[in-house]
């Protein structure tokens, strides 16, 4: 009773606060309401968000499923046991295992709670395929002392290019988004303004591939990223990029 006493009365108040702002687009609510409602401007987490409040649990899509490959399990074993683990645990340990965008939400200055009422609808295009191991599945580890991420990332066949190879544009979309995810930590909200992609060797569909993101230069705000994509074993190269990313004001992404 309480409960949907509270969640009633907060779902009029965000109502009623988008009712101040009616320019203000729908779906980003959570940016302009960040501030009424407690959230840390310069955390270093983005968050997306759509009305209305429900008891909408987040799923952490960084964690495996059935449709991991061995080598994909292989890999994800290595990088986790390189991790802090939950509950302190190598507690000085460089690795951190990045969650999924949803899930991001907790992060946030009081986010905990925040976590628990707001439906979190949308989904990182990288994400929103219904069938497991279908299109990407990935999971990043960020090396907070290097500024580096590694990614781990298995094609599967809905991004198909070439026969039997994966299409130029999912492995764009998959550097924008590893790139994309450091830079979102070292630098807040960002937006990616240039991705230069040389494409050395093809990736055979289903296969596991590392996406290695590492920062070259941080320079007000510009964030420039190098990006190699390898197998899994690292001995063949299949992709290099850069890209400048830019540190954006939450104006601009409410401005458009
Ligand atoms: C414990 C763990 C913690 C982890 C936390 C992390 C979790 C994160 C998880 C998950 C993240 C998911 C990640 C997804 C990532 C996806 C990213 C995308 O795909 S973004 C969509 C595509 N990009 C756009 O749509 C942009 C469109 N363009 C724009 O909006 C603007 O052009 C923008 C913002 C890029 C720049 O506009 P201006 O007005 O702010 O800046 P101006 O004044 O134009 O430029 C500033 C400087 O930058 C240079 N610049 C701008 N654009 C450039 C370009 N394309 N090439 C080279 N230089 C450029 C300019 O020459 C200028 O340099 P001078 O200050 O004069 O030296």
């Amino acid at each position: 009773m309480f409960r949907r006493a509270v969640t009633a009365l907060c779902y009029t108040a965000a109502r009623a606060l988008l009712a101040l702002r009616p320019h203000v687009h729908r779906h980003l609510p959570s940016v302009r309401t960040a501030p009424l409602l407690g959230f840390n401007l310069d955390s270093r987490w983005s968050v997306t968000m759509t009305w209305p409040f429900s008891s909408f649990q987040p799923h952490d899509y960084s964690l495996p499923n059935p449709s991991w490959s061995p080598e994909m399990m292989r890999l994800y074993d290595h990088y986790n046991s390189l991790c802090e683990q939950e509950g302190g645990g190598k507690s000085k340990a460089p690795w951190v295992r990045m969650p999924s965008y949803n899930r991001l939400l907790k992060y946030a200055k009081g986010g905990q709670c925040l976590s628990k009422m707001v439906q979190a609808k949308a989904r990182l295009f990288t994400r929103n395929m219904k069938e497991e191991g279908a299109s990407f599945e990935y999971v990043v580890f960020l090396n907070k002392q290097e500024k580096m991420c590694t990614c781990i990332f298995q094609a599967g066949h809905l991004l198909e290019g070439p026969p039997g190879y994966v299409h130029g544009g999912a492995i764009a979309t998959i550097i924008d988004t590893v790139a994309g995810a450091l830079t979102t930590y070292l630098g807040g909200l960002v937006m990616t303004a240039n991705l230069t992609i040389n494409y050395r060797s093809p990736i055979p569909l289903g296969s596991v591939v590392l996406v290695h993101s590492l920062l070259e230069k941080m320079e007000e705000r510009k964030i420039l990223i190098f990006c190699q994509v390898t197998s899994s074993d690292g001995s063949k190269l299949h992709t290099e990029a850069t890209g400048l990313f830019l540190s954006i004001s939450l104006g601009h992404l409410i401005g458009g």
